[in-house]
């Protein structure tokens, strides 16, 4: 099993890659590109670490290297946040990465499973399906925006504010990845209650967690160490699924046929060859049903910028 990180001298990189340089079944193949000149020494730190899990480093303009024989591939390259932006600032720059490096992933492994991190993740997905598209080489089940992110926030605040395990706490987030497209399920989840204010204050947290951490940071860039938690958590479903374990659901934002947009975010069952099945997101609570209608002008905009982008 290869597993490609592109943008792995980064926050999220780094973080990314030395998670999976320790949770990567033994014999996995860890590949880490930058265009940062560091990326050969972070590989080399990471070979240091003892577990069976090989890891090289490539710099430079040409990601293929990298690409060959890649399973997956996870892709953080790119431009964050600063304190007064929100993650649309960033399709200027983003875009056009996005562009270039999946255009080397429908050259060199096109077969591969992409997670796209990099923001903004409701554009930035659909300029990699238009880029696969356009390669010839689209597989809407291999292609996966990651929300991860903030179904670990959920996950984590719910249990802060309910005085619960976090390890029994499962809580799907729908929709996209920024503001009022990113929608937890919280009517949903077993064994706990909420009033309509704490719906109302935690919904609004999770959407703003995001803008929370680059406030924190000051001008230091956005969350690293939670998403490459996040990225991990998704990349070792995506690998569990390749080596045939059944079972394996996460949400993610994805081409699935849904009724809402192009792209929407929803739990999918993960398989041999990616998205085995689309799962149901459940019934919604009044409060839900609204939230999830009135994002879907600004989640179809997102989309529609990254359609325009390649074309
Ligand atoms: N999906 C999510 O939930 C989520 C969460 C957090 C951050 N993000 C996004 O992830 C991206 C990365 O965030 P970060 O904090 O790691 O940023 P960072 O600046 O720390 O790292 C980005 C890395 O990308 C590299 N890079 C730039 N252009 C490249 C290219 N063409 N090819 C290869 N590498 C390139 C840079 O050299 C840098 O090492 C941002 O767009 C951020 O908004 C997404
Ligand atoms: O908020 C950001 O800019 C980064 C990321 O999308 C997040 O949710 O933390």
């Amino acid at each position: 099993m290869k597993v490609a990180v592109l943008g792995a001298a980064g926050g999220i990189g780094q973080a990314l890659a030395l998670l999976l340089k320790t949770q990567l079944p033994a014999g996995s193949q860890l590949s880490l590109y930058d265009i940062a000149p560091v990326t050969p020494g972070v590989a080399v730190d990471l070979s240091h670490i003892p577990t069976a899990v090989d890891v090289k480093g490539f710099a430079g303009e040409d990601p293929t290297p990298a690409l060959e024989g890649a399973d997956v591939v996870l892709i953080s390259a790119g431009v964050a946040r600063k304190p007064g932006m929100d993650r649309s600032d960033l399709f200027n720059i983003n875009a056009g990465i996005v562009r270039n490096l999946i255009e080397k992933v429908a050259v060199t492994c096109p077969k591969a499973l992409v997670g796209v991190i990099t923001n903004p993740v409701n554009t930035t997905v659909a300029i990699a399906a238009e880029v696969l598209k356009k390669a010839g080489v689209y597989d809407k089940n291999r292609l996966f925006g990651v929300t991860t992110l903030d179904v670990i926030r959920s996950e984590t605040f719910v249990a802060e504010l309910k005085g619960k395990n976090v390890a029994d706490v499962k809580v799907n987030v729908i929709g996209g990845h920024s503001g009022v497209t990113i929608l937890p399920l919280l009517s949903q989840i077993d064994g706990v209650s909420f009033t309509e204010d704490e719906v109302a204050a935690l919904t609004k947290r999770i959407q703003n967690a995001g803008t929370e951490v680059v406030e924190a940071k000051a001008g230091g860039g956005s969350a690293t160490l939670s998403m490459g938690q996040a990225a991990c958590r998704f990349g070792l479903s995506l690998v569990r699924a390749l080596n045939g374990e059944s079972n394996v659901v996460e949400c993610a934002y994805v081409d699935g046929g849904s009724e809402h947009a192009a792209l929407f975010a929803q739990p999918v069952l993960l398989g041999k060859n990616g998205i085995e099945k689309v799962l149901p997101y459940g019934e919604l609570s009044a409060f839900e049903a609204q939230a999830r209608d009135s994002m879907l002008d600004t989640l179809k905009a997102d989309i529609q910028l990254g359609v325009d982008f390649v074309k």
